[in-house]
């Protein structure tokens, strides 16, 4: 069994540039304009730039993957061999993944260190950290092997790219920073946007009195949101913190300096969770692997001072007592880029509260933006009202500017692509479904084509292959 190594990456970049080049191509062809943000004015530039896709998540469905991108689903249980296991990517670093799976037979965690089977990346398919993938052509002893297919994602945020989270921890302090209602509010209404399960939580709680604790309790309540009080520096609610997360793939947002790396450190050496120590989650690391190590709590100002241009490395932090943490406290600029002027206010919990107790269940209009309307069952008389007007706006003048530059205001028409060096560049969708199939039918051909060359399919089962009898079938 061949051990993947660092000649295959020579061996792929031919291919792939032929690919870019291809890519490239099909583009002029079509004379699509290609937008940079670069070339908006100073001040558009700015305000987008502010809102740089943050936290963009994708509840898929099953029209998302087409049989280019074919996945094994949640419940596919394929026949494994010896030298094939199942596991969950943890890492990403330049050509690598770190991925940790299940040994037979004692069944414990191992960290492999995988490349990604070229095939995938011909078609484009990315593997995320936190995705579940099938890793094939293992070498034990090594610790190598090569991801050969991936499992359907669950949830999909974009920054951090991370697969299959399924809980956000909305961080922020009472104190140093102080708690700010509209930056909160913006945070939530972010957050809600996935449609993932938030769990609210105000750390440094130390610093303040009982009162003013009650007081952002009520307050809180009235949004719709149970708080969970902690402080880091005392060592308060880690526990039932803890317990909030176990068995949950979680990413802490919040805005800088409210304590995440501080949490995250606290939660991974929290004894309470350490009672399962070498229980669940535990797995072999390979020796010297850095990426498991402590977040740096003196790192902060560095972060927060980082370029927009700076690569992020992002990993999943096993808990101890089971599940996963996201080591990138990367959200600090809610860009509300997923929110539309019709979704807003679902990410409120007031109005879908007022929405839920009036007699219709619904406003007189179905397209009613609940700012006054004739008939509209949400009534001015809550704390939020005011930011829900604010954002409200905020998006409007997004979308009227989307439509003046893109012909569209639907966020979905737009593919937004971090380019080199970081440059965030968006261009309109290609259009005409017929082109699409055509030139997806040239690609496969190609790709069935390219097969033969390959040094790292050969040991795969070419004839029974899902990806390949996938691409097969639909050039048929
Ligand atoms: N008083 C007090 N300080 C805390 C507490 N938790 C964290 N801190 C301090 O708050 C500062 C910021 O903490 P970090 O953990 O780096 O904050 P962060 O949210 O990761 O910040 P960014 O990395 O900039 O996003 C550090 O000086 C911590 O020591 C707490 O419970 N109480
Ligand atoms: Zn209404």
């Amino acid at each position: 069994m061949p051990i993947p190594s660092i000649s295959l990456l020579r061996h792929w970049s031919p291919i792939i540039t032929n690919l870019l080049l291809r890519h490239v191509s099909t583009v002029r062809h079509r004379h699509l304009p290609i937008v940079v943000f670069a070339a908006a004015k100073p001040q558009q530039q700015k305000s987008y730039n502010a809102r740089k896709n943050f936290l963009r998540a994708k509840q898929h469905t099953s029209k998302e993957y087409s049989s280019l991108a074919p996945v094994l689903s949640p419940d596919d249980k394929p026949e494994l061999t010896e030298s094939q296991a199942i596991g969950t990517v943890a890492a990403s670093q330049a050509n690598f993944m770190r991925v940790i799976v299940q040994s037979e037979p004692s069944r414990s965690g191992v960290e492999l260190l995988c490349v990604v089977r070229a095939l995938l990346k011909k078609i484009k398919r990315r593997v995320l950290v936190g995705d579940k993938v099938v890793v094939g052509s293992i070498d034990w002893v090594d610790r190598r092997g090569m991801i050969e297919n991936v499992y359907q994602r669950s949830t999909e945020i974009l920054d951090p790219p991370v697969a299959n989270v399924d809980h956000l921890l909305v961080l922020f302090s009472v104190e140093q920073p102080k708690l700010e209602p509209f930056t909160l509010t913006r945070f939530l209404v972010e957050a809600e946007s996935t449609q993932i399960p938030i769990t609210l939580a105000l750390n440094k709680v130390e610093l303040v009195d009982e009162e003013t604790l009650v007081g952002w309790k009520t307050r809180l309540q009235s949004w719709g949101y149970e708080p969970l009080f902690c402080s880091v520096e005392s060592k308060y609610g880690i526990d039932s913190l803890a317990s909030n997360l176990r068995d949950q793939t979680t990413v802490i947002v919040g805005p800088s300096g409210v304590g995440k790396s501080s949490l995250i450190n606290a939660l991974r050496s929290n004894p309470r969770a350490s009672d399962a120590v070498e229980g669940d989650n535990w797995f072999e690391p390979i020796l010297g692997s850095k990426w498991l190590e402590d977040q740096r709590v003196g790192e902060v100002s560095t972060r927060s001072g980082r370029g927009k241009h700076t690569t992020r490395h992002v990993s999943l932090l096993p808990l101890s007592g089971g599940g996963y943490l996201a080591d990138t406290p990367g959200f600090n600029q809610p860009s509300l880029m997923k929110v539309t002027k019709q979704s807003v206010a679902q990410a409120f919990p007031e109005i879908l509260k007022m929405l839920k107790e009036n007699e219709h269940g619904k406003c007189a209009f179905n397209d009613c933006l609940h700012v006054g309307e004739p008939g509209c069952a949400v009534k001015g008389d809550w704390e939020r009202y005011q930011y829900y007007f604010q954002l409200l706006d905020e998006i409007r003048i997004r979308e009227e500017f989307q439509l003046r530059t893109f012909g569209t205001k639907r966020e979905g028409d737009v593919r937004f692509k971090v380019g080199d060096m970081g440059v965030q560049q968006a261009e309109p969708r290609l259009e005409p479904k017929k082109h699409r199939r055509q030139s997806r039918k040239k690609m496969n051909q190609s790709i069935l084509d390219d097969l033969d060359d390959d040094d790292d399919d050969k040991d795969l089962d070419l004839e029974n292959d899902p990806i390949l009898r996938a691409l097969r079938n639909e050039n048929q």
